[in-house]
């Protein structure tokens, strides 16, 4: 029996998010006071402030902060041992969108134990494994719960030096925006799901670590940064320029898409996620007279997406530039 994992998921990877609209106002259910421990045993240094970054950060000591995250999500692909990859390097990416590094991991995995084989579920944990073992992450238990729909991912720990953060809340204006893999993967998904057709490339950037960027980020002095995933370029470009009260400009011609990505979306493979996506930003963004099929891929939902950063880091296109608050907080230039 050939299983087609992708089947079984209603949206698909980072699509399967909740909404962003949404998510800021359940996060901001949880702001305030109240939401501090009495007797911290540890300082917070990144929190849900702003709307809450990549990860949370507490301090260790001097010179060492604790990077805590966890992302898991349905299948995105049809192939196991690939699925597997993707989750993890799209986990471990919150560690790099901070400019960490990835200590241990744990697996979170639901399964249909009922309608799927345990076999194909060890296969998407080897993947997993696979992934955070090149990235030099210890991977050692995990949680597992039986579900209908399938879902994979890792919680992960690691380590940053605090005055050498990734934040999202620090982007200055005068920078350079530097965006570090191609976009695309939404489409290429949704196409894959509908079709069956492996798209080799998208799978190719989905299970890429962001670490070397995030290393050359951090050693280009760039402070302020954030991953690319459910929410689109322009969701997390928003995202960022509120955390810093800035204005963030994007050159739509110099955005990097996958080679099928643009008649992907053309034909119409345009998740749900992407178009609520670009229907947060609007009200925030000005586009001039972008055609809308090109608003829709700066929005598309990605998958373990690159890294969005304030700076300029060489190796990497520069997709635009970080400006004082203007009227809108994104900028779209065609
Ligand atoms: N259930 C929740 N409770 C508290 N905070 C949450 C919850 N869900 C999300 N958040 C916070 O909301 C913010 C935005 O969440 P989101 O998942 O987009 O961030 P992220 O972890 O960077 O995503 P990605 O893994 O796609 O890069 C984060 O700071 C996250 O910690
Ligand atoms: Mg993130």
């Amino acid at each position: 029996m050939t299983v087609r994992l992708t089947q079984y998921a209603g949206g698909g990877g980072c699509a399967c998010k909740i909404p962003p609209g949404e998510l800021d106002t359940l996060v901001a259910t949880l702001g305030g006071g109240a939401s501090r421990p009495k007797e911290p045993a540890a300082e917070l240094l990144v929190g849900l402030d702003g709307g809450g970054d990549d990860a949370a950060v507490v301090r260790l000591d001097g010179e060492r902060a604790i990077v805590t995250t966890a992302d898991f999500f349905t299948p995105v692909v049809d192939d196991a041992f690939d699925w597997g990859r993707i989750a993890a390097a799209n986990a471990l990416s919150d560690v790099y969108a901070m400019g960490g590094t990835p200590w241990a991991a744990i697996n979170l995995l639901a399964w249909p134990r009922e309608t799927l084989p345990m076999e194909l579920a060890a296969e998407v944990l080897r993947g997993g494994r696979e992934v955070a073992h090149a990235a030099g992450c210890q991977v050692s238990g995990g949680h597992s719960v039986t579900d209908p729909e399938p879902k994979y991912g890792m919680s992960v720990v690691g380590m940053v030096d605090p005055a050498r953060m990734l934040r999202l809340d620090a982007a200055e204006p005068g920078r350079a925006l530097t965006l570090t893999k191609p976009l695309g993967t939404g489409v290429l998904n949704a196409r894959h799901k509908a079709t069956g057709t492996v798209f080799d490339e998208a799978v190719a950037v989905m299970t890429e670590l962001n670490r070397d960027a995030s290393l050359a980020a951090v050693g280009a002095g760039v402070r302020a940064g954030t991953d690319v995933t459910g929410f689109g370029l322009l969701g997390h470009a928003y995202r960022m320029a509120r955390a810093s009260g800035v204005t963030l400009a994007l050159d739509a011609a110099a955005v990097p898409f996958l080679a099928d990505a643009r008649a992907a979306a053309v034909d119409g493979f345009v998740s749900g996620g992407s178009r609520r996506n670009l229907a947060w930003v609007a009200p925030h963004a000005e586009f001039g007279a972008l055609a809308e099929v090109e608003r829709l891929l700066l929005a598309d939902a990605q998958t373990s997406g690159g890294l969005l950063l304030a700076g300029e880091v060489p190796g990497y296109p520069v997709v635009g530039e970080v400006l004082p608050r203007g009227e809108a907080p994104v900028v779209v230039r065609g």
